[in-house]
């Protein structure tokens, strides 16, 4: 063997490849690539157990991958051969990853932050206007043959009676909450002042000055409702929920925001309020959801992401006025290629030059 190929790196493949082929081409000129065979988490921890990934630099994994591995949470990240210095995340949510385990053993994480913006905020806009219409129960009733709630007899006959969609509202001049205003949040504020005449207020721990003036600049009518010092994210979330037409959940996941929204957050709300969720489920309370949807005071959600995915709440699948899309945020060719193609530079940067392009944020002071 020449020292070449000795010292070739070798990385650990958790998924596959299915868009960026030629990116990834041009990794395994530098590498060499290793995949499990094992089909469940206790076969998985066992093959690291068996030395089959010695050696490895990092590990390259995809957002499905997590069904082999399950989370890569304390005792997962203990089995991985102490020669693993990075875990390449493909996706902008990391929340299956725990970032302490990783750090105490000196793994560094990254993950895709911009490359998803795009399209989580086109699927965000088609939820918000899909729940604000009460699309979802007139294209329910037609695939129950009815149209707009009755049969076609009793529409043809102008029967009274039917029990039509609820009439919707309109975007123009309402105001959009914007909780966790990232690259998503932002990208969102842009299109509905554009597309809809909306205007945006948003809540983060830190104001985003120069994101508002670039907001601003595109003719987005936008503040920021914190408060300064102790006490104003709470006070401030409290004037979010209740000035809010719309509320767009955008911010990650992690032990901080899990339930953020629950039952006493609903009561804060303007009844009737309309909720869009494109981030994860579990910052909000899908069971709390499911009351304040059939009490009313919440009036419509479209949602993306759940609490339990594949798994979702019967009480949401029941209500016609939840409009729902199976986890398709980024769900479009330019963007799965876009995510991959920036995996792939973090992998690059990795072996060449041993730092991430996009090191995730707790972990910025290991770079
Ligand atoms: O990038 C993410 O976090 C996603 O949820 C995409 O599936």
């Amino acid at each position: 063997m020449s020292s070449e190929e000795r010292q070739r790196p070798k990385i650990l493949l958790l998924g596959t490849i299915e868009h960026a082929h030629d990116a990834w081409k041009q990794v395994t000129e530098i590498a060499d690539i290793i995949q499990p065979t094992s089909s469940s988490r206790s076969d998985f921890i066992a093959e690291c157990a068996s030395g089959a990934f010695d050696s490895c630099l990092l590990a390259y994994r995809t957002f499905d991958s997590t069904l082999l591995t399950g989370l890569l949470n304390q005792e997962l990240i203990s089995a991985l051969p102490p020669s693993i210095k990075y875990i390449i995340h493909v996706g902008a949510g990391y929340d299956v990853i725990s970032i302490p385990a990783c750090t105490a053993r000196g793994i560094r994480v990254s993950n895709t932050p911009s490359a998803v913006d795009e399209a989580t905020a086109d699927c965000a806009l088609f939820l918000l206007l899909g729940a604000m219409r009460n699309f979802n129960a007139g294209m329910t009733a037609l695939r129950l043959g009815q149209w707009r709630g009755g049969d076609e007899e009793q529409v043809r006959n102008g029967e009274k009676g039917i029990k039509m969609p609820a009439l919707g509202r309109d975007p123009r001049g309402k105001t959009l909450g914007i909780l966790g205003m990232g690259g998503i949040g932002k990208t969102l504020a842009s299109k509905v002042a554009g597309a809809f005449g909306m205007k945006v207020t948003y809540l983060n721990r830190r104001r985003d000055e120069e994101g508002e003036r670039e907001l601003r600049d595109q003719g987005v009518e936008i503040e920021w409702v914190g408060g300064d010092g102790e006490g104003g994210f709470e006070e401030g979330l409290k004037r979010l929920l209740g000035e809010s037409d719309v509320l767009s959940l955008n911010l990650p996941l992690n032990a901080e925001t899990r339930h953020i929204i629950s039952t006493k957050e609903f009561a804060l709300m303007k009844r009737g309020i309309v909720i869009i969720n494109t981030a994860r489920g579990a910052v909000m309370d899908e069971a709390a959801l499911v009351e304040a949807l059939e009490s009313g005071q919440v009036h419509s959600v479209g949602l993306d992401v759940y609490e339990n995915e594949p798994e979702i709440h019967r009480g949401l699948l029941a209500n016609p006025n939840v409009m729902l899309v199976p986890h398709m945020g980024t769900w479009t060719v330019e963007t799965e290629t876009k995510m991959e193609e920036w995996a792939i530079s973090n992998v690059r940067m990795a072996i060449e030059e041993g730092k991430l392009r996009s090191i995730v944020p707790e972990q910025r002071d290991m770079q």
